[in-house]
């Protein structure tokens, strides 16, 4: 018997989303689960048959009722955590409209670039973030 097993590969589509004051929206996971209380950037699992830019736009509706427009890729991470692979394809997104609304998460917050680092994120989120501080709000 093989009892050699690979853990979980979650393909996610996340999103930067910018608003008119250079600022980025955050949100904080649920307490329970994996990652619990920990922030991240908004996002979710693409579908079968689903471009990226689609399940970023759908993911951010459905978890904060917001429109967005996405826009440019950031970066593409490949995390390897104990328990769980993910490849995160991260791109820069315009806030349109709507007022944000914790549907799927603990707490939402608009932050200025230099705040992030005030916030405690998931171990693969120290890439995305570095990449966003070369870029700045100019890659949007
Ligand atoms: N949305 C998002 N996910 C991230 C970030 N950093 C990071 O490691 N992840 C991980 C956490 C999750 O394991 C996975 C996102 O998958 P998901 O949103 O579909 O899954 P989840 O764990 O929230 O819950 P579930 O839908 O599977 O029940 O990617 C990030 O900045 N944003
Ligand atoms: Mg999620």
């Amino acid at each position: 018997m093989n009892t050699i097993t690979t853990p979980p590969h979650k393909i996610i589509g996340v999103a930067v989303i910018w608003n008119d004051q250079q600022q980025i929206l955050i949100d904080r996971r649920r307490p329970e689960g994996v990652m619990g209380g920990l922030w991240e950037f908004p996002g979710g699992k693409i579908e079968p048959g689903e471009t990226v830019e689609e399940c970023i736009q759908r993911e951010i509706e459905e978890e904060l009722g917001i429109l967005i427009e996405v826009g440019e890729r950031l970066i593409t991470i490949d995390h390897t955590y104990t328990h769980l692979r993910v490849t995160l394809t991260v791109h820069h997104c315009r806030w349109l409209q709507g007022i944000p609304q914790p549907l799927e998460c603990a707490e939402v917050r608009w932050v200025n670039l230099d705040e992030l680092d005030q916030f405690t994120f998931p171990e693969a989120n120290s890439e995305i973030i570095a990449a966003l501080r070369v870029v700045g709000s100019g890659g949007r």
